[in-house]
């Protein structure tokens, strides 16, 4: 372009400058002065040459360097200023352009994207309009306003259309004004036409778009984005092809660019719509993820559950296997007829430290104590029991495995309960309880009674029971009835247990027991007064009498259970023990060692058991050798300082523990030989009758048994011995030898006669001699009591004599006997009470298949005989229980021999063993071996009548 176009082109601006500024001061008085100022028209005029200047002499590139981006910002900035001066107001001057961006006159930074981007809409506004100013023409002939915005255009692309954003807004009110103030009057509705028909399309243009815009954007959003859909696509397609027809439209700018621009626009816009959709479907894909893996954990979560519980059955059940284990474990114990060891610990008492505790832990079945380096370098020791209670235990806990026991003795065993251990270690509060009772704090024995009760009531449509209770104290190896108030020491003898002089009292419910309880409980302290805290000093035992009668069969069940609370083993050198004290603790010791000497021989199976070496041990015999079921509570105390004796006590224990007493021994009668007993009896008395035996007849003549006796509900009279005005329940009280085990039955007069049996007559009645009477020292106490000098318990075990006896009589008895009747019959002689007698006992033996139940009732007593004659046991075992006489061999043993038996070869069992005469007729059916002879005898001489 030449010198002389750029001058007339300023003159053409200079006068629509000058038009426009004239007509804006008729528009806009107070605009119009200040834009006629000489100084701005100068001004704007020296700008828009100089602006022309610089476009003119260098085209602005698509994608200008740094410097040509700042020409061309310059350039435009020029530019919009001499357009600001045109239309004042409809676009802000530019006060500088620092960077890329505009700072405007009220100091607002404005990006110059922004700035330039409306001014262009604002040039394309014009033109559209039609403006003179801007006439296409105009421009293209000077060309350097197209250049101008081209390089807006290209500053546009510079920084990206997408970046485009706000537009300025400027006055229509001015715009109109400025369009409108130079045209004629009767050009103005015409122009106002076009403008507004121009404006209506452009805005139901821009409505309608928006509004496919927001149907689809609304119907997206409603598919969950999955895919691009395809109206969206058209209506992107549509939109770029409005904006490359409008770039196509633009007059005012160069046909490439625009069409870039539009096509960049789409592109972008597609690529955006890419994303949009793969960020969709990575969305649905996340979400059905994250539904797949919620569907995954909550089936995960149930299975867990499942898992969980199966896990917590299987515990269960593992929890129920371990007990039913420990059941069988018992079982197997008690067919093994072990005793069975529960160990407790006591806890601290209160003012006691727990620092220093001896025990380390405890397990369902053991304890491990920690020991000082003088117990061994491990400095623990482990032992096991049944069952270890540690302090925490309650007495429920304790008790609870003793349920069965008792169950037990109203099935017609023997029981034994005792408590062993150091002094102060818990056994009273085991058996008792604490002194201050309640529900909860019931010891052993109020609950075994309870039980006892309890049971009894539920059979009671099976079973008549009658219960009867006892208890004796032994201190100082003297043996005294807790029951009797007198303070008596019954029996003093050093030689035997003289029980029978106990009171057997029966009770009908558990508060009858505690009453009687609380007896012997005052009874003893009444001891204590005077031997300093005597009830610790002293081994008590409550024992429980258990008759049962089936109804339907009559069959009789007798148990016992002994409930022993031990005195407890102490140090005599660490107590300090001196005087009565001392005495006292000796006698424990003794006691006590004697029980130890008993246990280790019974766990050696020694032939040889020393029950006579203390009352203790005669008392226990029957529950340590005589097939009882036997449990022992073993106490301990926690502290530090009482570790030996901790130590020992357990040792002890585990010892006991081993013990095999052979399986616990119903006593159980059937029916049948209750009848054929009664038989015996009434022939008995029929006997006596025509014998004259007025004595006899009378106490054959009353009820065979204390049982019985009570029949009518009735209870039996208390002994002439006592006093008078005495409790109730003491006045009730039976002697001992009237009540005691299955053999108390009967004959009283037996009892009264205070006789014992003569083994001679035995032998005289079966047609054998009699042992010779060599040997006096075998007596019989005042109750019949059969007592040795010595105290040394005699095996007959290996005694030849009583096997040859016992086979000669087994086998010819019968006819030997039945001959004597023969010879007798009519005669009224009481020979045949004695062959009837011994006939049903020879019947029994050959035919009665109760056979065991007739030696378990037997040994029930056997003990209690031997316990209170002090006669040895005559039985084939080496503690004295009268159980290895077999069945078979009753039944298989013949001799041809019988009738004239050879006395030559039947030698005395033991010099010891003789027996008084005069008793013959007290025979038991049991008579039928020699060992249950002498232990039925003894029984009788017991019981006072031995059926
Ligand atoms: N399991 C326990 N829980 C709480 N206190 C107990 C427990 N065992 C024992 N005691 C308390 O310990 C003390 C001694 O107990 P207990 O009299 O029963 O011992 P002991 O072995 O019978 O003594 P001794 O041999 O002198 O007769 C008592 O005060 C008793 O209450």
């Amino acid at each position: 372009m030449g010198s002389e176009g750029v001058v007339s082109m300023m003159s053409v601006v200079e006068d629509v400058l000058k038009q426009q500024g004239n007509r804006l001061n008729d528009v806009d008085l107070a605009s119009r002065k200040a834009e006629e100022t000489a100084s701005r028209r100068y001004e704007a005029a020296g700008w828009l040459r100089k602006t022309v200047g610089i476009v003119a002499a260098k085209d602005l590139p698509e994608e200008p360097s740094e410097e040509e981006f700042r020409l061309g910002l310059r350039s435009g900035m020029i530019l919009c200023n001499v357009l600001n001066k045109v239309v004042p107001g409809a676009i802000p001057k530019v006060v500088e352009t620092p960077g890329d961006s505009v700072i405007v006159p009220d100091g607002a930074a404005l990006s110059a994207y922004q700035y330039f981007e409306n001014v262009r809409n604002f040039l394309v506004t014009l033109q559209d309009m039609g403006l003179p100013t801007f006439e296409a023409s105009d421009l293209e002939q000077g060309g350097k306003s197209s250049r101008v915005v081209h390089c807006v255009l290209a500053l546009k692309s510079y920084h990206e259309w997408k970046q485009m954003g706000e537009f300025f807004t400027f006055s229509s009110k001015v715009l109109v004004r400025a369009v409108l103030s130079d045209k004629k009057p009767e050009e103005i509705p015409f122009l106002v036409e076009s403008m507004l028909s121009k404006v209506m399309e452009e805005f139901e243009h821009r409505v309608s778009s928006q509004n496919e815009l927001v149907k689809t954007t609304s119907k997206d959003l409603d598919d969950g984005g999955r895919f691009i859909s395809k109206p969206k696509v058209d209506i992107l397609e549509k939109n770029c092809t409005t904006l490359k027809a409008k770039g196509n439209d633009m007059n005012l700018i160069d046909e490439e660019a625009p069409k870039n621009m539009l096509l960049k626009q789409c592109t972008i816009l597609a690529q955006q719509e890419r994303d949009i959709q793969n960020l969709k479907h990575i969305l649905h894909t996340t979400k059905a993820g994250m539904q797949y893996m919620k569907a995954q954990y909550s089936e995960e979560f149930n299975n867990l559950g499942k898992h969980l519980y199966s896990l917590s059955h299987a515990a269960s059940g593992y929890h129920k296997v371990l007990e039913e284990n420990r059941k069988l474990y018992n079982q197997v114990q008690d067919l093994k007829g072990n005793i069975r060891v529960y160990c407790r610990v006591r806890p601290f008492l209160p003012g006691q430290s727990s620092i220093m505790s001896s025990v380390g832990r405890i397990d369902d079945g053991s304890i491990t104590l920690i020991t000082p380096l003088k117990y061994g370098k491990e400095g623990r020791k482990s032992f096991s029991f049944n069952k270890v209670f540690g302090p925490s235990a309650s007495q429920e806990e304790v008790f609870s495995d003793t349920q069965a026991l008792i169950r037990s003795v109203l099935d017609g065993y023997n029981v034994c309960i005792f408590a062993y251990g150091q002094t102060g270690s818990g056994k009273t509060y085991t058996m008792s309880g604490p002194k201050v009772l309640n529900e909860h704090s019931h010891g052993v024995n109020y609950r075994a009674l309870n039980d006892l009760f309890y049971l009894s009531e539920q059979r009671k449509d099976a079973f008549h029971y009658e219960i009867a209770v006892q208890m004796i104290e032994i201190y100082n190896e003297l043996v005294r009835d807790l029951l009797v108030n007198d303070n008596k020491i019954r029996n003093s003898s050093q030689k035997g247990l003289n029980v029978p002089d106990a009171r057997l009292i029966p009770v009908t419910s558990t508060s009858e027991v505690i009453e009687l309880m609380n007896i012997g409980q005052r009874n003893r302290a009444v001891g204590a007064t005077a031997l300093n805290d005597r009830s610790s000093r002293s081994h008590s035992c409550l024992t429980i009498h258990v008759q049962g009668r089936e109804m339907a069969s009559g069959t009789i069940l007798r148990g016992c259970m002994h409930l022993v609370d031990l005195a407890g083993s102490e140090r005599v050198d660490k107590s300090e023990a001196k005087g009565e004290r001392l005495k006292e603790a000796q006698h424990i010791n003794k006691s006590l060692s004697a029980l130890g000497d008993v246990i280790a021989a019974l766990a050696q199976k020694n032939s040889h058991v020393p029950y006579r070496n203390s009352k203790l041990t005669q008392l226990l015999q029957d529950s340590l050798g005589g097939q009882a079921k036997t449990l022992m509570f073993v106490h301990i105390s926690p502290e530090a300082d009482a570790i030996g004796e901790t130590i020992s006590t357990l040792k002890f224990a585990e010892r006991v523990a081993t013990v095999e007493l052979g399986s616990a021994r119903l006593n159980k009668e059937s029916g049948e030989v209750k009848e054929l007993k009664e038989q015996i009896v009434s022939l008995k008395a029929a006997l006596a009758r025509k014998d004259g035996d007025s004595e006899y007849i009378q106490s054959t003549m009353s009820s065979p048994d204390l049982f019985a006796r009570k029949a009518g509900g009735a209870l039996p009279p208390c002994s002439n011995r006592q006093p008078d005005g005495e409790d109730c329940l003491i006045n009730h009280r039976q002697p001992m030898e009237e009540v005691g085990n299955i053999e108390m039955r009967g004959n009283s007069g037996l009892k009264q006669k205070n006789t014992g049996f003569d083994l001679q007559q035995l032998l005289l009645a079966t047609g054998s001699h009699p042992w010779p009477d060599t040997d006096s020292s075998l007596k019989f106490q005042k109750h019949g009591a059969v007592v040795g000098d010595d105290d040394s318990p005699r095996d007959w075990e290996g005694d030849n004599t009583l096997d040859f006896f016992y086979k000669r009589y087994q086998s010819d008895t019968r006819d030997h006997l039945e001959q004597q009747y023969n010879r007798n019959i009519g005669g009224g002689r009481k020979e045949n009470h004695e062959y009837e007698v011994q006939r049903n006992q020879f019947d029994n033996v050959a035919t009665d298949n109760s056979d065991d139940l007739d030696a378990a009732t037997s040994d029930s007593s056997e003990a209690d005989m031997l316990w209170q004659f002090n006669l040895p046991k005559v039985t084939g075992t080496p503690n004295g229980c009268g159980t290895r006489i077999k069945k078979p061999q009753v039944k298989l043993m013949k001799s041809p021999d019988i009738r004239t038996p050879n006395h030559s070869n039947i030698p005395s069992p033991s010099p010891s063993r003789k027996l008084p005469s005069g008793s013959a007729q007290s025979l038991n059916r049991n008579s039928r071996l020699p060992g249950f002879e002498v232990k039925r005898f003894s029984s009788i001489g017991k019981m006072g009548n031995g059926k």
